[in-house]
């Protein structure tokens, strides 16, 4: 093998590497000793004068699974935006445990710290097996790719096989993506997030268009997902989200107009007034 091939074998070798490494030493950046997970403070976006978000403050435990409900147009999208650094504000602060300033960050950086977003729409790899689509999720890094396959050490192959059984897709797993049901290609999208090791999971409306059985194994697995994660599920099914919440935030014009459990938001006059008396 000449020096150059040699040199390019290593280089390769040390990428694949990097890829299943342990995020050890993001953990240690991420300082969670205070509780919280994420802090949004004071954070206000504007289009062209609206306000989308209004001084909006929200804390997530460290672990917790929490849901956000609110009317249409309350802000949910431009929050989970402004949290992954697809839209900046124009004030107020958003950190990633204590010392991550989320507002310094590239969107790739933000997910490279742990945070992982799932959209409404499952976007898998349809022509690729189920299996596939959880190692190209582990290469995030689309360069390499070409050398996933032959050289997933065995670490890797065994977080692939435990993501399969966690999202309850081991038996499909040689299937195409693409013959999924909506379901099943949702779980396959959490796992795919999974992959990555996020500490926090952005899950925006994941039931829309499930049937009740999928419904109740989604409930099952955010639900089982949390402690290990932590989970903040944005959802309009208020029978899926009474099922899952342990602490739910009520969005209204921008800013918190309710927090609490499902019981006490339910009972809150404000909540019923403008969101669940609809
Ligand atoms: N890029 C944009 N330009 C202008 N206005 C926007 C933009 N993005 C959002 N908005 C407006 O900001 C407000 C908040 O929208 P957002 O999508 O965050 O609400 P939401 O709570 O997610 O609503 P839904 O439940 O319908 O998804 C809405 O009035 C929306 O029209």
């Amino acid at each position: 093998m000449s020096m150059l091939a040699r040199t390019r074998e290593v280089m390769r070798r040390d990428q694949v590497f990097d890829i299943v490494r342990p995020r050890q030493d993001l953990d240690a950046r991420l300082d969670t000793r205070h509780g919280p997970i994420l802090y949004l403070e004071d954070v206000t976006v504007s289009f062209d004068g609206f306000r989308a978000l209004d001084a909006l403050t929200l804390y997530i435990d460290d672990g917790e699974l929490r849901c956000i409900i609110g009317p249409n147009g309350a802000g949910k999208t431009t929050m989970m935006d402004v949290i992954t650094g697809r839209t900046r504000p124009d004030s107020g602060r958003a950190f990633f445990g204590q010392r991550l300033d989320l507002l310094r960050l590239q969107e790739t950086e933000i997910a490279q710290a742990g945070i992982g977003r799932k959209f409404q729409k499952p976007t898998v790899f349809p022509s690729h097996r189920v299996v596939e689509n959880l190692e190209l999720a582990m290469a995030g890094d689309r360069r390499v790719w070409p050398v996933l396959g032959a050289r997933l050490d065995s670490a890797a192959r065994d977080r692939i096989a435990a993501v399969l059984d966690e999202v309850g897709l081991a038996d499909v797993a040689p299937r195409p993506a693409g013959e999924l049901s909506h379901g099943q290609k949702q779980w396959l999208e959490i796992g795919m997030l999974l992959m990555q090791e996020p500490r926090l999971l952005l899950v925006d409306e994941p039931v829309a268009g499930m049937t009740h059985q999928e419904m109740d194994r989604t409930a099952e697995l955010l639900t089982r997902l949390a402690g290990r994660h932590s989970v903040v599920v944005v959802e309009h099914d208020m029978e899926f989200v009474r099922s899952i919440a342990r602490k739910v935030t009520v969005l209204h014009q921008g800013s918190v107009l309710a927090e609490g459990s499902m019981a006490e938001v339910q009972a809150d006059p404000r909540v019923v007034e403008v969101y669940l008396g609809e």
